[in-house]
């Protein structure tokens, strides 16, 4: 299982990938679940992680854009996919939008990998139409951080079906949603591509700065190479 971590700036985006994480994912937590960042930040960071840590793989969002501005999110996609990033993370909600919204997504050309809001729980239906369509990896988050984890807002059962579609479609699972090192053993027995984490690493609250021991904790323990790791 690999690690995905969100950073905002470049100094975090180095430390991510000195400290273990296999994806980095750009975002400004402070500005909600998938809170975007500038697009010229984006950039910077993509620049540097290129010159730096080549191989690593970066994803970006577009922020938290409500499903019925398919325009905004269109333009959105547009610009952080220019930004050179490896995918494009746009969230999509439980709403009747999300089939057409996930159409547009699809032909819109970028390597999108759309996030699936589980805060209300997940329609199956919808997570099927995304697994039909041309996406490289699919996601569940929650939008609410503070409403507990993505373990609190779905059973094991939606979540063990969740991975099995999308893997069973050839694509990346991801699962993300306020997921702390005391949930890894829940996350081994669902066995995703990969696991998202912002509130773990930081020592307060997950628009606090990203905090290198909790990472390296977070990180040796994700890989499978440490006993129990920092956490709460
Ligand atoms: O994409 C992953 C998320 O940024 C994880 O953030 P979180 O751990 O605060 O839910």
């Amino acid at each position: 299982m690999k690690l995905l971590i969100s950073v905002r700036s470049v100094e975090e985006a180095l430390l991510a990938a000195d400290g273990g994480a296999d994806f980095i994912d750009l975002k400004e937590p402070g500005a909600g679940a998938l809170g975007g960042l500038p697009v010229a930040t984006i950039r910077e960071i993509v620049a540097a992680l290129r010159r730096h840590r080549s191989g690593l793989p970066v994803s970006a969002t577009i922020g938290d854009v409500p499903m019925h501005e398919t325009q905004r999110i269109a333009a959105c996609v547009d610009a952080v996919g220019a930004c050179g990033v490896d995918y494009v993370k746009v969230g999509i909600e439980r709403v009747p939008q999300a089939p057409g919204v996930l159409d547009a997504l699809a032909a819109s050309g970028w390597p999108v990998v759309p996030v699936f809001i589980a805060d209300r729980g997940l329609e199956p239906a919808h997570v099927a139409h995304a697994c039909a369509l041309r996406f490289p990896g699919v996601m569940a988050d929650t939008f609410d951080k503070r409403a507990g984890s993505l373990f609190d807002a779905l059973p094991m059962d939606a979540l063990r079906e969740f991975v099995a579609t999308v893997r069973a479609a050839g694509k990346m699972a991801g699962l993300a949603g306020a997921l702390r090192a005391v949930h890894e053993p829940l996350l081994r027995a669902l066995d995703p591509d990969f696991a998202g984490f912002r509130t773990a690493v930081c020592a307060g609250d997950r628009s606090t700065a990203l905090d290198p021991r909790r990472l390296r904790a977070l990180s040796a323990l994700m890989h499978g190479c440490a006993p129990a790791a920092v956490d709460g």
